[in-house]
């Protein structure tokens, strides 16, 4: 859903003949007299040199269902391509910039809205941001989607099923939550809320997971076929 747009009167800290409407896709900001600059080198300048477009490619899905694993090697795949793309990572963004944050519906909310706009940065950059969350609300990832335009958000739902997730338990978390020692455990005793409409979605075949390269080239394929990885 889009938000609702800003009255901007200034350009480069001056005033301008006619107000410039800024579309504001989250929250409305609490600051008043805030001015919007724009650079003489735009995106559209640092794709060319980039020889790419920007996007972000958005992973979802359960703890343990292979959003890192995926995340790492799309993004070794993409160098190796030349192409330039920064991994986001939910574990590593909680050890920084979302280190204030837990796992309440509304910290994880808070989690996915500061992604999804640092994601928005990448993108304009001209990068490939690869954003690895449970992100468990379908509407948090809406709004980030919200954020992007022209089908540069790309989501990817690794739709793997809880069985196998919680069989491969590589931090033995799941079985904590199962001993009741974590709360709120997402698919033990909090919700995820599976995409609708994604743009990828990996799954298990008679129970067995794609490999970690197959996933990636399924997502390279994508990004082949929607331009993103040409000028
Ligand atoms: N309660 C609870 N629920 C889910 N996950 C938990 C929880 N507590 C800690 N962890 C660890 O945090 C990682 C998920 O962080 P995210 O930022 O991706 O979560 S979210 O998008 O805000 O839901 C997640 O990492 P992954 O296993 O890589 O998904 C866990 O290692
Ligand atoms: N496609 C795959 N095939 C087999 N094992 C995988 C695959 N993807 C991930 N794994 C393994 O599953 C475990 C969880 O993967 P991880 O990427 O950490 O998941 P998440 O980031 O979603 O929690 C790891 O031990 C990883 O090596």
């Amino acid at each position: 859903m889009r938000g609702r747009p800003v009255q901007c009167g200034a350009h480069r800290g001056q005033p301008r003949g006619e107000n410039r409407v800024l579309e504001m896709s989250s929250t409305v900001p609490k600051s008043s007299n805030i001015f919007w600059h724009d650079c003489p080198v735009g995106k559209t300048d640092r794709q060319n040199l980039l020889k790419q477009k920007g996007c972000v490619v958005w992973i979802t899905g359960l703890s343990g269902s292979g959003k890192s694993t995926l995340a790492c090697t799309l993004g070794r795949e993409l160098h190796t391509r030349g192409k330039l793309a920064y991994v986001l990572d939910g574990d590593n963004l909680r050890h920084g910039l979302n280190k204030d944050l837990g796992f309440a519906a509304e910290d994880r909310a808070e989690n996915i809205r500061r992604v999804g706009e640092v994601a928005k940065l990448f993108a304009d950059a001209g990068l490939v941001c690869i954003a690895s969350f449970i992100s468990p609300y379908r509407r948090d990832r809406e709004s980030c989607r919200a954020l992007l335009s022209d089908g540069s958000f790309i989501e990817v739902f690794l739709n793997m099923s809880l069985e196998l997730c919680e069989a491969r338990d590589p931090k033995g978390l799941y079985k904590l939550a199962r001993a009741g020692k974590i709360k709120g455990f997402t698919g033990i005793d909090d919700p995820y809320e599976a995409p609708l409409n994604c743009e990828i979605e990996i799954k298990e075949v008679d129970g067995v997971c794609p490999s970690p390269s197959d996933m990636a080239a399924q997502v390279i394929a994508y990004l082949e076929d929607k331009g993103f990885l040409h000028e």
